[in-house]
C-alpha cells in the first residue's frame, strides 16, 4: 500500500517578488515544483499537493478593484478571488505535473475546487492577520491607507509593507472524501488551494462564502489529518529548522521528536507569525495520528523525502 503524503508549497515559491508576477514567470516557478513532484513519485507514494495563494489572491484583488474603480465594473469579492487563484495557480501545477508524470510515471494530475469551512463567530475576522499581494515602501503604504482607510498594512518580514485581511481558523474540509478518493485511484491531487475558499454554514444544510484568506499551512494539516495521511511536508525559505537562529550557536534541526520541539518552542526559538505556526501545525498532525512531519524548502522535496535532509519530526 502507497503512503499518502500531503506537501504545503508556499505562493511566495510561485511569485517570489513584485517582478515575477507575470504568469510566464508564475509558470517557470510551477514547473520546478513539477519536477519535484514527479521525483518524489520514484518512491512508493500518492500524493496531494496544496499551496499558498498570498501574493497572488492580493493581485487578483487588486486587479478587480482598479477595474471597478476605472471601468466601473463589478467588484470581484475575496473568496471569489481566492477560488479564481485555485483555478488559475491548480491549472498551472496541473498541467505542470501531468505534462512530466505521463511520460515518467503513466499518472495524471487533477485539481480539486475546495471549500474549507470556518466559523462565521471567529475572533480572527475582527483583526486582519494574513499579508496578501505586493510589497509596498512605507510612502506607498501610507499613500494608499489614506485613500483606503478600510484597509490594513503590516511590515512583513523585512520585506515591506504588504495588506492584510482576515484568516479565520480552518474547521473542516468539504470536499476532503473526494479527494481521498482520487489519490486511492493513484491521481496526484491539487487541493485546498490557498488554503481553501472559506465558507460558513448557511442554516439551509449547504455553505455561503465569507471573505477572508485561510493560512495554508493550518489547511494543509486539517487536510492532512482529515485524509489521514502519513506524511505532512511543510514547505519554506530554509532547508532545516534552526534552534538559537540567527546567533553563533544557531543550530539545524535533523531528525527531532514531538517532545524535544515541544521543549524548544517553550524556549522561544520559534518566532510568532513565521516558523511558529508551522511547528505548531506538525505537533498537531502527529498528535492525531501522523507519522512524520518534514520540513525543508521547496528545492529539497525529493531529497528530504529520501530522508537526505529537512527537518524531520516524529513522536517521541
Ligand atoms: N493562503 C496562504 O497562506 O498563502 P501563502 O502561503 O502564499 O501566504
Amino acid at each position: 500500500m502507497k503512503e499518502l503524503v500531503v506537501v504545503a508549497i508556499g505562493g511566495n515559491s510561485i511569485i517570489k517578488d513584485n517582478n515575477s508576477q507575470s504568469i510566464d514567470s508564475q509558470e517557470k516557478a510551477v514547473q520546478e515544483v513539477a519536477t519535484h513532484i514527479c521525483d518524489m513519485l520514484e518512491g512508493n507514494y500518492n500524493i496531494v499537493l496544496t499551496h499558498g495563494n498570498g501574493p497572488q489572491v492580493g493581485l487578483d484583488l487588486r486587479r478587480a478593484e482598479i477595474a471597478h474603480t476605472v471601468e466601473g465594473l463589478p467588484l470581484t469579492p475575496l473568496a471569489n478571488c481566492v477560488a479564481d487563484t485555485q483555478g488559475g495557480i491548480g491549472y498551472l501545477i496541473q498541467q505542470a505535473l501531468t505534462n512530466a508524470l505521463v511520460t515518467r510515471h503513466n499518472r495524471q494530475a487533477v485539481t480539486v475546487v475546495t471549500q474549507v469551512e470556518v466559523d462565521k463567530n471567529d475572533p480572527n475576522f475582527q483583526s486582519p492577520t494574513k499579508p496578501i499581494g505586493a510589497f509596498f515602501s512605507a510612502e506607498q503604504a501610507e499613500k494608499l491607507q489614506q485613500a483606503n482607510p478600510d484597509w490594513h498594512f503590516v511590515e512583513d518580514s523585512g520585506r515591506g509593507y504588504r495588506r492584510v485581511v482576515a484568516s479565520p481558523e480552518p474547521k473542516s474540509v468539504v470536499e476532503s472524501a473526494a479527494i481521498r478518493t482520487l489519490t486511492e485511484n493513484d491521481y496526484v491531487v491539487i487541493a485546498a488551494g490557498g488554503g481553501g475558499i472559506p465558507v460558513v454554514k448557511n442554516g439551509h444544510g449547504g455553505f455561503q462564502s465569507v471573505d477572508a484568506v485561510i493560512d495554508k499551512d493550518l489547511s494543509t494539516t486539517l487536510l492532512a489529518k482529515e485524509l489521514q495521511a502519513d506524511i505532512l511536508i511543510i514547505t519554506t525559505g530554509v532547508e532545516k529548522v534552526c534552534i538559537y537562529f540567527g546567533t553563533p550557536e544557531q543550530k539545524e534541526l535533523g531528525e527531532t521528536t514531538t517532545t524535544a520541539m515541544q521543549r524548544y518552542m517553550r524556549e522561544g526559538h520559534f518566532p510568532a507569525g513565521s516558523m511558529l505556526p508551522k511547528i505548531e501545525a506538525s505537533l498537531s498532525f502527529l498528535a492525531n495520528g501522523g507519522k512524520r512531519v518534514i520540513i525543508t524548502s521547496p528545492e529539497k522535496l525529493p531529497q528530504a523525502l529520501r530522508g537526505e535532509t529537512g527537518t524531520h519530526i516524529i513522536q517521541g
